[in-house]
């Protein structure tokens, strides 16, 4: 065997014990329950064996009924037992594969939000093995949970042969060693068959991943309006197809490939089993065992096969090794030691100095510099502007403010302390964002609102204001139960609502969050969706309200410059550093890039208004 092969097989040896450390997370009583029904449940085909071989002893040999009554209740009792356990035992793996898995999601899911940042769930292997460990698979769910659990069954059937092997021993030692050890031959054989899917299946997550992503796509609402006008159903079938069938193809070749394979096994079973038959039925002719014995035996030997075949527990096994691997690759990542490792200082309490030193950025996996030695000051309780192009690296630049990615060069600092120092989370309970993507909870408006400051027990009026400034008030009052309404469609009785209504339930979300002790707002495109109207009255609304009246720092980027002009000072980003700083007169007398764009926005609505007035 080569170097490779035995490392190969220790590693799934060593995860394969991993697999049974799980099984105490299916509790204590579950768990003792569970090992108790496997081992009553190899008990069996020995038992029955030894009880049917007494049985039909004592019939031959009694005149009366009288004699055979202790073997027949024996072999009641067997089989009642082995049936019960049957019953017992299905429900009782359900409960512990359940128990087991819901214990390894929440540990996923504290690995994923544990890190500081979210640069892990940028990398594609990442997601993918995210994928794999919460994914259930085939036709039968199939989890690190039914792995462990197929690990007690495997034990119960390897167990429940052994001992039909020893009853067939008492007779024809030879055979039930040579029985035994063609069973183990067979299952190691068919074993390694299945170890080679598994891998397929294995180096196909990502295929997986975008097949849901198709199916989800294709059958959900979000997405139909444009798959429908577009016309993409058809498209979007065959690309789910396309994928199904790049990964299934070669699993169903695979499996092509183990059936062919499987003549020796046949003619393995088929030696065994005529041997089973013909060394027992030798001996009743030659006289040296009787009819008990020999039902004995061919069921001990029959107990042998059974116990030792290949069940759905060695596929769970295999499964489960892969999504094991996966699991113990994401607890390795880089990100899952930045958990515990970032600073432990208490964030400002207070609006702060913001300082980029030179800070530069590129994205995992990308070589692009998105932020190149930025310079830049945010000074406590101002409105900062930020404009620039697409891509020059603005959200970036907020992420990267608010904690969510960190510097690859340079540093940012909060009153001259690096804010790697800093314990995230209390940094981020100072931080009150309104991303170009915010979410759309599918929760009561009160709840979407209230999640701006999740540690606060939310009242009313506290809401109520905050909607009032971000000119949602309104919107709530004619919505069917005022806060209390589903904002999602996807429940009885809820109501979806507009894009530009969405955004001032996520600027109401913020200014909450504000009320509630962020000092520093940030707003990406939060005009994008408005009406000209709330537009026109946002500044004073939202952003001279945060800034003036409670002193929190505000900063504003938006690619119409009617909303950032009258911001305290206006960065314009480009090439990842800034190229000019001011106020929007500073800038427009500095005649540079962003005059030209202010010019140019500007422009558009004179020529619109001369071509109002010629018509
Ligand atoms: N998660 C990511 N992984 C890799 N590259 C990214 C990622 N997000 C953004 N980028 C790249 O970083 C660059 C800056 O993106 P960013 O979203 O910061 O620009 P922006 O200035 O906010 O653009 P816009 O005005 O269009 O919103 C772009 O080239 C983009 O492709």
């Amino acid at each position: 065997m080569r170097r490779a092969e035995v490392g190969h097989r220790l590693e799934v040896l060593r995860l394969r014990r991993a697999l049974l450390a799980l099984l105490p997370g299916a509790g204590r009583g579950v768990l003792g329950a569970l090992v108790g029904a496997h081992l009553l449940g190899s008990l069996a085909p020995g038992g029955i064996a030894v009880a049917t071989g007494w049985l039909l002893t004592s019939a031959l040999d009694t005149a009366g009924a009288g004699g055979i009554v202790a073997p027949l209740a024996l072999v009641a009792v067997l089989v009642l037992l082995g049936q019960c356990v049957e019953i017992a035992r299905e429900p009782l793996d359900l409960l512990a594969v359940r128990r087991i898995d819901g214990r390894l999601r929440s540990e996923l899911r504290r690995r994923v939000t544990g890190p500081r940042g979210i640069a892990h769930l940028d990398e594609v292997g990442y997601a993918d093995d995210v994928a794999r460990v919460s994914e259930a698979g085939g036709w039968r769910t199939r989890t690190p949970g039914t792995g462990a659990v197929g690990q007690l069954t495997l034990a119960g059937r390897l167990l429940g042969a052994t001992l039909s092997a020893f009853v067939l021993a008492w007779y024809a030692p030879v055979l039930a060693v040579g029985l035994l050890g063609v069973t183990l031959l067979m299952r190691a054989g068919i074993r390694r068959q299945w170890v080679r899917l598994g891998g397929i299946w294995d180096s196909r997550s990502g295929d997986r991943r975008r097949m849901k992503y198709w199916a989800d796509t294709l059958s959900g609402p979000r997405d139909a309006k444009e798959i429908r006008l577009f016309g993409l159903g058809v498209w979007m079938t065959e690309r789910h197809t396309d994928h199904g069938r790049a990964w299934l193809t070669e699993i169903w070749a695979e499996r092509r490939g183990i059936l062919r394979r499987q003549w020796w096994t046949f003619l393995l079973a088929l030696g065994a089993g005529l041997a089973a038959l013909s060394l027992p039925g030798a001996a009743l002719a030659a006289g040296e065992i009787g009819a008990g014995e020999l039902i004995t035996m061919v069921l001990a030997a029959w107990g042998v096969f059974t116990a030792g075949a290949m069940g759905h527990e060695a596929f769970d096994i295999e499964y489960a090794v892969g999504a094991l691997r996966a699991f113990e690759r994401l607890a390795a990542h880089p990100s899952a030691a930045e958990g515990g490792s970032g600073g432990t200082l208490p964030a400002p309490t207070a609006p702060t100095h913001i300082c980029f030193k030179g800070t530069g950025f590129r994205y995992p996996g990308s070589d692009r510099v998105v932020l190149d030695g930025l310079d830049l000051d945010i000074r406590p309780g101002e409105v900062l502007g930020i404009v620039g192009r697409n891509g020059a690296g603005k959200t970036t630049m907020l992420k990267l403010l608010t904690g969510l990615q960190s510097p690859t060069a340079g540093s940012i600092t909060l009153d001259g302390v690096d804010l790697a120092d800093f314990d995230v989370d209390s940094w981020r309970r100072r931080v009150s964002p309104v991303f170009q993507d915010f979410l759309h909870y599918p929760l009561t408006a009160r709840e979407n609102i209230a999640l701006g400051a999740p540690e606060v027990d939310a009242d009313d009026a506290a809401i109520l204001s905050a909607a009032d400034a971000a000119g949602a008030r309104e919107l709530i009052e004619r919505l069917p139960d005022g806060l209390d309404t589903l904002l999602t469609r996807e429940h009885t009785g809820g109501v979806d609502l507009s894009g530009g209504q969405w955004q001032r339930i996520a600027i109401a979300r913020a200014l909450f969050a504000v009320a509630h002790g962020r000092h520093l707002l940030v707003l990406d495109e939060p005009t994008a969706h408005l009406d000209v109207r709330a537009e026109t009255e946002f500044y004073d609304r939202v952003v001279a309200a945060v800034s003036g009246v409670r002193g929190s720092t505000v900063v504003l980027i938006s690619h119409r410059l009617s909303t950032v002009r009258r911001a305290d000072r206006i960065v314009l980003l480009e090439g990842g550093r800034t190229t000019e700083a001011g106020s929007h007169s500073e800038l427009m007398d500095l005649g540079g890039d962003y005059a030209d764009l202010y010019q140019l926005q500007a422009s558009r609505f004179v020529a619109d208004e001369t071509e109002w007035t010629v018509v």
